[in-house]
């Protein structure tokens, strides 16, 4: 049993982010960028009014001067002129001031009297109400840099950088291949023995949820042939997840059935709970990961070696998944030698501190039980027992978006 950090660093070594791709700007959202961002405009491009108003030399512009009206410009319409001493130009939000101005009176503060003249009734300051050009950024000037997934803000700056297509990662295609002879996909008829494939869809809902492209591959049953058959058909993926057939029982043979194909085995079995049976290795060129059968330990495993596998093949930064302090909301046991996941529900005390709670039954099994819960409680290898009240180290699954 190797430990959970060595396990997590030896499948990131392994992995390296897909091949780039150009993406029109309205697909561009959480996909991760491979290229910077780099302004095509300064922005605003001139001086711009915040305000409608009316430009002046602020010199001018003092309260009870009468102005005169030399034009107009609404946004879009710049005024081609240059103001003179004496001299306004009525203009609108968004507005370019025009050459001469170096202020914009709102025109709440003046009295338009007829076409050609207007009274200011507050004095201008220079600069006030006046947007300078590249105020938000520079022609030239990189806005975002590549490895992060892109926000609905950060579309919205390529767009105003004036940038039609982005440079993403494509997204990393991942096949699933549930196996055992008693799995059935939902929906499907349920024999005597059989049960519903839970694994499929929750590790295909993970894989979206970072960003990935699922493949469901057809079921497998526990048949080394059918196994390897369904496997090589997804050589073609950037990852390839199995399930079952993880560990040491006669029908356990993912690694019986990949081998013989030169599937080539990293590392099998990690120090931790639940999840113990995990393998990592190569299928030619395709990692394979497979997950122990128990759909709890499935998850489990995903949350701390599939979202950083995903997260690497995406393109972004990749590591354990973040931990936050919380108070035991129970006695805690003392742990043993693997590294212990408690599913757990969490709350607020009555100083708004996070506490975590174990459910009282903690079996691989119970998917009721994990959609339930808001954390997993990390129990270090060897931890001492600990009493209601002490800090303990979490997971919070809803920050991961699964
Ligand atoms: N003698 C030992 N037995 C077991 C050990 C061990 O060290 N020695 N390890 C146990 C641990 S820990 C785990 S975890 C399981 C994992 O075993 P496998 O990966 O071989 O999984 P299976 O035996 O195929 O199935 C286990 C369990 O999960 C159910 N299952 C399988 N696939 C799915 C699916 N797609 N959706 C929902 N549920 C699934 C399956 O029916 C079994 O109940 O091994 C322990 N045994
Ligand atoms: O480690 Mo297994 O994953 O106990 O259920």
């Amino acid at each position: 049993m190797i430990p959970v950090e060595e396990a997590r660093e030896r499948i990131l070594r392994a992995l390296s982010p897909t091949a780039e791709e150009v993406v029109p700007l309205p697909a561009a959202w959480g996909r991760v960028l491979a290229r910077p961002v780099v302004a095509r405009l300064r922005q605003p491009p001139q001086d711009v009014s915040a305000m409608d108003g009316y430009a002046v030399r602020a010199a001018d512009a003092v309260a009870g001067a009468r102005l005169r009206v030399v034009g107009t410009a609404p946004a879009g319409h710049p005024f081609a002129g240059r103001i003179g001493p004496g001299e306004a130009v009525r203009l609108f939000t968004g507005a370019f001031v025009p050459a001469g101005a170096d202020a914009v009176v709102i025109q709440e503060d003046t009295t338009a009297e007829g076409e050609d003249s207007v009274l200011i009734r507050e004095p201008a300051r220079p600069g006030r109400h006046v947007r300078r050009a590249g105020l938000d950024f520079a022609t030239g000037e990189t806005l975002l840099e590549p490895g992060r997934r892109l926000t609905a803000r950060d579309v919205g700056l390529a767009a105003a950088a004036n940038h039609p297509w982005l440079t993403v990662h494509r997204q990393p295609r991942i096949g699933i291949l549930a196996t055992g002879d008693e799995i059935f996909l939902p929906g499907e008829p349920l024999p005597t023995g059989g049960i519903v494939s839970s694994n499929s869809h929750a590790l295909s809902a993970v894989v979206r949820a970072a960003g990935g492209d699922p493949l469901l591959l057809p079921i497998a049953p526990d048949d080394t042939h059918a196994i390897a058959a369904a496997a090589m058909a997804a050589r073609h993926c950037d990852l390839l997840l199995t399930t079952g057939g993880a560990s040491v029982g006669d029908h356990d043979l993912i690694q019986a059935a990949l081998g013989p194909h030169g599937f080539a085995l990293d590392f099998w079995k990690i120090a931790m709970r639940p999840g113990k049976p995990l393998i990592w290795g190569r299928l030619g060129d395709t990692p394979v990961l497979g997950l122990p059968g128990n759909p709890v330990s499935t998850m489990v495993c995903a949350v701390l070696f599939l979202l950083p596998a995903l997260a690497r093949l995406a393109g972004l930064p990749a590591g354990p998944p973040p931990l936050d302090i919380a108070l035991a909301g129970t006695d805690l046991a003392a742990n043993d030698r693997r590294l212990d996941h408690l599913r757990a529900r969490t709350g607020r005390d009555a100083s708004g501190r996070l506490v975590a709670t174990p459910f009282p039954t903690q079996d691989s099994s119970m998917m009721a039980t994990l959609a339930r819960a808001e954390a997993l409680i990390v129990r270090p290898a060897h931890a001492p027992a600990v009493p209601a009240g002490a800090p303990i180290e979490v997971i919070l699954l809803e920050r991961l978006g699964i």
